[in-house]
């Protein structure tokens, strides 16, 4: 199944190109051209081209990220944990993989970051539709977040959709009510464009599951990857937050914000927060 929100296949009128694969390239396989000719400085500092690479690899782990995370939530709705596992597996492991780039980031000093910072405008990470993207999908939604696509109907339209679906938790906890557990019907038909709220009714669940993992060996294991997931997310937001100190410090963002100062309120944010207020209670 292709992507949800972008054309990711060689596809004319006739359905997906067979005889051009035949002749085919490696590079035009990888439509190398345009991915080798898209780290355009904006100034001649040495260390703009680590900048930009660094950013460009991130969106495109994102953009594995949601693929897998997407099909996920369909598989779980179809009742096919086993096969959503091997999907949520990859995501941590991608994730892992992203937090590297922070210390090659580290690499770029105050000083010759600052060479450059002026050229950057208003941007800022704070835009990347990708990660708001995955913030959705894992049920994180901040009504700001949809203005600042307005201008760009399109993009508007892939992230309001998202915005308004279920998240892979909403999923997880229908899972666990389509296994018996008495779940509040108001969390079962909530409406999905609010950032979830933690239930009684969850916790129990979830205890219960965790409590006897043989018994509910799927439903824990779900449990468990979920916690994966959002355990790398905090490592990452948390390792961006620490090299902005190092490399701006306390100034304030290109996006507006505090700074370091945001960031670090963003960390308090649990995704999943029924799943590790278990831990205390088991
Ligand atoms: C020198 C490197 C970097 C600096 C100084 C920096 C700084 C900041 C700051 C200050 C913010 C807060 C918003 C603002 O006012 O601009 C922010 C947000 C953000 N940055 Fe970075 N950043 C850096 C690298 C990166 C990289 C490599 C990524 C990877 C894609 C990234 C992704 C993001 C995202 C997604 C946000 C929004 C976070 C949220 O709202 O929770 N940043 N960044
Ligand atoms: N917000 C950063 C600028 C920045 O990092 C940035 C600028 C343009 C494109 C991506 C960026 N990365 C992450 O926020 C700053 O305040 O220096």
């Amino acid at each position: 199944m292709s992507d949800s929100y972008s054309n990711d296949t060689f596809k004319s009128e006739k359905g997906i190109h067979t005889d051009f694969t035949e002749k085919m390239t490696y590079g035009e396989y990888l439509q190398l051209d345009t991915l080798l000719s898209s780290q355009k400085r904006l100034s001649d500092h040495h260390d703009e081209m680590l900048f930009i690479v660094i950013h460009q690899v991130s969106e495109l782990w994102l953009k594995l990220i949601i693929h897998e995370t997407q099909a996920a939530v369909r598989a779980i709705q179809r009742g096919e944990l086993q096969s959503s596992f091997k999907m949520l597996a990859r995501v941590s492991k991608i994730q892992s993989q992203i937090i590297q780039a922070w210390d090659v980031l580290s690499t770029l000093t105050p000083a010759e970051y600052m060479e450059f910072r002026d050229k950057l405008g208003n941007a800022s990470g704070f835009q990347s539709y990708q990660y708001r993207l995955v913030e959705f999908v894992l049920g994180y939604k901040t009504p700001f977040i949809l203005k600042i696509y307005k201008k760009d109907p399109e993009l508007h339209a892939i992230l309001e959709k998202a915005y308004h679906g279920p998240g892979l938790y909403d999923v997880a906890i229908q899972a666990l009510a389509d296994n018996g557990f008495p779940i509040n019907k108001a969390i079962l038909s909530r409406d999905f464009s609010k950032t979830y709220e933690k239930d009684p009714t969850v916790e129990q669940a979830w205890l219960e599951v965790y409590k006897d993992v043989d018994a509910y060996w799927d439903l824990y294991q779900l449990g468990e990857k979920l916690v994966d997931i959002e355990d790398w997310f905090q490592q990452w937001r948390f390792r961006h937050m620490k090299t902005v100190e190092r490399i701006i410090g306390h100034k304030t963002g290109t996006g507006g914000s505090s700074g370091v100062g945001y960031l670090k309120k963003v960390l308090e944010h649990y995704f999943f927060p029924e799943l590790w207020d278990i831990r205390t209670k088991l």
